[in-house]
């Protein structure tokens, strides 16, 4: 899939990661402004960065020191190929200062470590402020602890703090821009501009990452990789990426695509109906449904775990893929030598760890995405055509395949399903068919309310706790159950949502009319992190 940025014949800003908690962000702020990024670990060599012919290398943040032994550093000869073939470079904090101690300036330790908003004033007449609108004081978001204090020959300051440090420094005739904050996340008041005005201004680069381009280039590349007779298989879970890839995959090779969509047991209401008269109604895959409900659960009864439950749940999906691959061996004559899954690019940053955080570069996507690792012995070539994509990014993408919107605005639903919303054992009682009731009385109650899109992930949680009520009349030793409501711009930090009370006590009322196994109702005022999304 490394093809399909490669191929992508405009510009290409690579962005090297050394390990900032934002590196994403700015991966995320460049497409969004309409030109094609990606995010490299910040150690690779420079073949590597040189196979993207960039336009522009941004060298991240990152919590290391330039001073630190073994600290992670530039290849070789990496400013003589950025200036050989006029590439911009910018460094953002950790950047910035590998800028300075590379090119001979002086970098030390901060007399008083800047974090957090701080002002800053660009000096008239720079690069990389201009004149114009940026060249004023300016909110923006600091967080380091060295600070360069003798620049390299040609550099010049660009802009201040207001306690007198360097906040940006530049040498267009190198064309090496460093800022000492961070641009690309909200708290820097103007950060967009100050991005548009280096891709656009700085770098002169023009904005041609479309997504139709994107789907096109896809489409090609996952023809010329199936080729002409081979089939594929794909699982499909329901949700979004998913979906989205198979549609995809089912425009380039038609129905050479075979879907399985895998009943077990663990779904939340109504879901198999649902998601079946989607696929087929609106969506014309060819979806086969598997019901492995029982044995799911059979398999599943006494344990309480977590890690055995995700384990469990793994082993029997692959029994399942496994079983359907036979399937269409016998029907078709030929085995699906193709798995076609929708891993996201956060999956794949998330599997190539920043150099310094003592995580080797896997190169492997974390083992949840296929639900408990690759059926080895399938021996299947994986295709991935939103391996590059942010979610909002597959949601557009999405739309450009005519997947119904409403689609397309579900709340992602985690692959173990119902079994990490229940606490312990998933056969416990009837906590399958308690959780599921609560569930679809909160997610009503929040499309009633215009919510439901306002909110990334809304769910219910059984707890194994018998509290005492009063229902009817009468004394109630029933279950408690938690609601959680989060916001996140792609999933990777999150903001419990703050409802009005009057919202949570209906749905509390609602909920605990309905519902007799429930008497006590608790929402989950955590973020992530500390939380995680889920509970298990
Ligand atoms: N019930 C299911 N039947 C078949 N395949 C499934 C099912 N649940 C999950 N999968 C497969 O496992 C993958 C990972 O599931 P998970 O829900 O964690 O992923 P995701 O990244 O949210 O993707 P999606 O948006 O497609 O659900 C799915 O993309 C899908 O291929």
């Amino acid at each position: 899939m490394e093809q399909a940025v490669s191929k992508h014949r405009g510009n290409v800003v690579v962005v090297l990661d050394f390990g900032s908690q934002y590196t994403h962000l700015i991966t995320r702020r460049v497409r969004q402004l309409g030109v094609c990024s990606v995010c490299l670990p910040g150690t690779v060599p420079l073949p590597t960065i040189t196979s993207y012919a960039p336009s522009l290398v941004i060298l991240s943040g990152g919590p290391h020191s330039v001073h630190e032994p073994g600290s992670p550093s530039l290849p070789p000869s990496f400013f003589e190929y950025t200036a050989t073939h006029q590439i911009t470079v910018l460094g953002i904090c950790y950047g910035l200062q590998l800028i300075v101690k590379v090119l001979g300036g002086h970098v030390k330790p901060a007399v008083s470590q800047e974090y957090g908003r701080m002002d800053v004033l660009p000096l008239s007449g720079s690069r990389l402020f201009g004149d114009g609108p940026l060249c004023t004081r300016l909110s923006v978001w600091m967080s380091h602890g060295d600070e360069a204090v003798k620049l390299p020959d040609g550099f010049s300051i660009a802009c201040k703090s207001l306690q007198g440090g360097i906040a940006a420094i530049e040498n267009p005739s190198l064309g090496i821009y460093g800022l000492q904050f961070h641009p690309e996340v909200t708290h820097t008041a103007r950060g967009t501009e100050i991005l548009k005005q280096i891709l656009f201004n700085v770098s002169e680069i023009t904005a041609d990452w479309k997504l139709q381009d994107v789907l096109q280039e896809q489409l090609e590349i996952i023809k010329s990789t199936i080729g002409p007779s081979e089939h594929a298989i794909c699982a499909l879970s329901g949700g979004v990426d998913s979906t989205v890839a198979a549609t995809m995959v089912h425009k380039a090779i038609g129905d050479r695509l075979h879907c399985v969509f895998v009943d077990n047991g663990l779904l939340r209401f109504k879901e198999r109906e649902r998601v079946m008269s989607t696929f087929e109604t609106d969506l014309h895959l060819p979806v086969t449904c598997v019901d492995a409900s029982e044995k799911f659960l059979g398999k599943l009864k006494g344990v309480t775990d977590p890690e055995e439950k995700r384990k469990i749940i793994g082993r029997e999906f692959i029994n399942a893929f496994d079983e359907f691959s036979i399937e269409v061996e016998e029907k078709y004559g030929s085995r699906p030598s193709f798995l076609v899954q929708g891993t996201l690019y956060p999956d794949v940053i998330e599997s190539c760890p920043p150099p310094g955080t003592g995580k080797g570069h896997s190169h492997t996507i974390k083992s949840h995405h296929n639900v408990g690792g690759l059926p080895k012995e399938m021996q299947l070539k994986l295709v991935e055509p939103l391996r590059w994509l942010f979610k909002d990014e597959v949601r557009k993408l999405g739309e450009l395949l005519n997947v119904p919107q409403g689609f397309l605005k579900r709340h992602p639903f985690p692959g173990p399903g119902l079994a990490v919303r229940i606490l312990g054992d998933v056969t416990q009682g009837d906590a399958l068919e308690t959780v599921r009731q609560v569930d679809e009385i909160f997610i009503n109650s929040l499309r009633e309310a215009g919510l439901y899109d306002s909110i990334w992930q809304a769910f219910a949680v059984f707890l194994p706790v018998k509290t005492v009520g009063v229902q009817g009349d009468r004394r109630s030793h029933s279950n408690a159950v938690a609601l959680r409501a989060i916001t996140s711009e792609d999933g990777m930090t999150a903001d419990w949502y703050q409802f009005d009370s009057k919202f949570l006590a209906e749905v509390s009322a609602k909920i605990c009319n309905s519902v007799r196994s429930v008497n006590r109702i608790v929402y989950d005022i955590t973020s992530k992190p500390p939380a995680t999304v889920e509970w298990e």
